[in-house]
């Protein structure tokens, strides 16, 4: 077998913890990734390859599971959208997508909820944790914690990439990010009931760190509209920038389409995605960038079938309510009435 070609650019993250020298080049390099590219391969990140191998491993164990057993973590138990999820169970713009998956974010408790409280409000709470493969929790609180460092060490640099002091995005993640870790399994063709492993979107966060294992599947669409294969690289993250900051930045910097094809027959296929996002109660402000930056501002695309919200929380929950209608119906049937008034069909 040949190696698979590697399209989408590599940028060592030991350069930004090096001299200033190096962590000039990084940030320059940098510069040029976001606006023509949004999606990069990570190498010299420094996670630790024990952990991953431990998630890697423990999530597997999870989804070899009996589905039962599984579904004692169903999301539909969760109003937080945290748990389990079956393959078709997901949507990407109405379609199904064919992947199981379990979903985390921060670890926390339940908010009061009263008559006025905003409707993201509802989205802090615990997690759903396996008793069947109990080193879960404790492999993926570590993860998370080890990835969020990385994303916030990203932000910093984009803020520089950007002509800003490195802590111009720290009011709207401190002190609380959200912390989206989904663990997340692909079906073959034999199993899922189309291609789609998950539908082209945007990431709608700040910036996503994405884990592959062995398969490929995942694909990006570029600036002229081509779409190219992000196969794994050993050792390495996909980072992808999400529509925050193509917000934060008037589209200087791009948040790409992408998606995934569901693996061959037979074939099954893993991938770890973290979402680094603002906090709930933030508002995206558009960052000033220089002269000479500005001048290649793209501005943004308006979906009107996706209207794009500033405010942090709202633009989450909407997201978590088109995507798992089942946890939207069971718990939040108010919300949707909402949403429907606000976003035509
Ligand atoms: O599984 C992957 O490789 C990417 C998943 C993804 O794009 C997402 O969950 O937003
Ligand atoms: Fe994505």
């Amino acid at each position: 077998m040949t190696a698979p070609h590697i399209a989408l650019p590599i940028l060592d993250f030991s350069l930004f913890r090096g001299t200033a020298e190096d962590r000039a080049a990084f940030v320059d390099d940098l510069r040029r990734v976001l606006h023509d590219d949004g999606f990069f391969y990570l190498s010299g990140h420094g996670v630790p390859k024990d952990l991953i191998a431990a998630l890697v491993a423990a999530s597997k164990r999870f989804f070899a599971l009996p589905l039962a057993e599984k579904l004692k973590i169903e999301m539909v138990k969760s109003p937080h959208f945290r748990g389990y999820n079956r393959a078709g169970f997901e949507r990407t713009r109405g379609a199904q997508d064919w992947r199981e998956q379990i979903d985390f974010n921060t670890e926390g408790t339940a908010r009061t909820i009263g008559p006025d409280s905003p409707g993201w409000a509802r989205l802090f709470g615990p997690n759903q944790w396996p008793e069947a493969v109990p080193e879960l929790k404790e492999i993926v609180l570590s993860y998370q914690a080890q990835v969020t460092a990385i994303g916030i060490d990203l932000l910093k640099a984009i803020a520089l990439a950007l002509g800003q002091p490195e802590d111009a995005f720290a009011p709207v993640y401190e002190p609380q990010p959200t912390q989206l870790l989904k663990l997340i399994r692909y079906p073959g063709r034999d199993v899922a009931q189309s291609d789609q492993g998950v539908g082209a979107h945007k990431d709608g966060g700040l910036i996503t760190i994405l884990l592959q294992d062995e398969v490929p599947g995942l694909r990006v669409q570029t600036v002229d509209g081509r779409w190219i294969d992000a196969p794994p690289v050993p050792g390495t993250f996909v980072i992808n920038t999400g529509e925050l900051l193509e917000l934060a930045t008037n589209g200087f910097v791009r948040a790409d389409v992408h998606d995934v094809i569901a693996p061959p027959p037979g074939v099954e296929r893993f991938s770890f995605a973290f979402f680094l996002g603002a906090r709930y109660d933030a508002t995206i402000p558009v960052l000033p960038l220089p002269e000479d930056l500005r001048g290649l501002e793209r501005g943004l695309s308006v979906d009107p079938l996706n209207p794009l919200f500033r405010e942090v929380g709202q633009n989450h929950l909407k997201s978590r309510l088109r995507s798992h209608p089942d946890v939207a119906q069971a718990h939040h049937a108010d919300l949707l009435a909402e949403l429907a008034e606000a976003v035509p069909a």
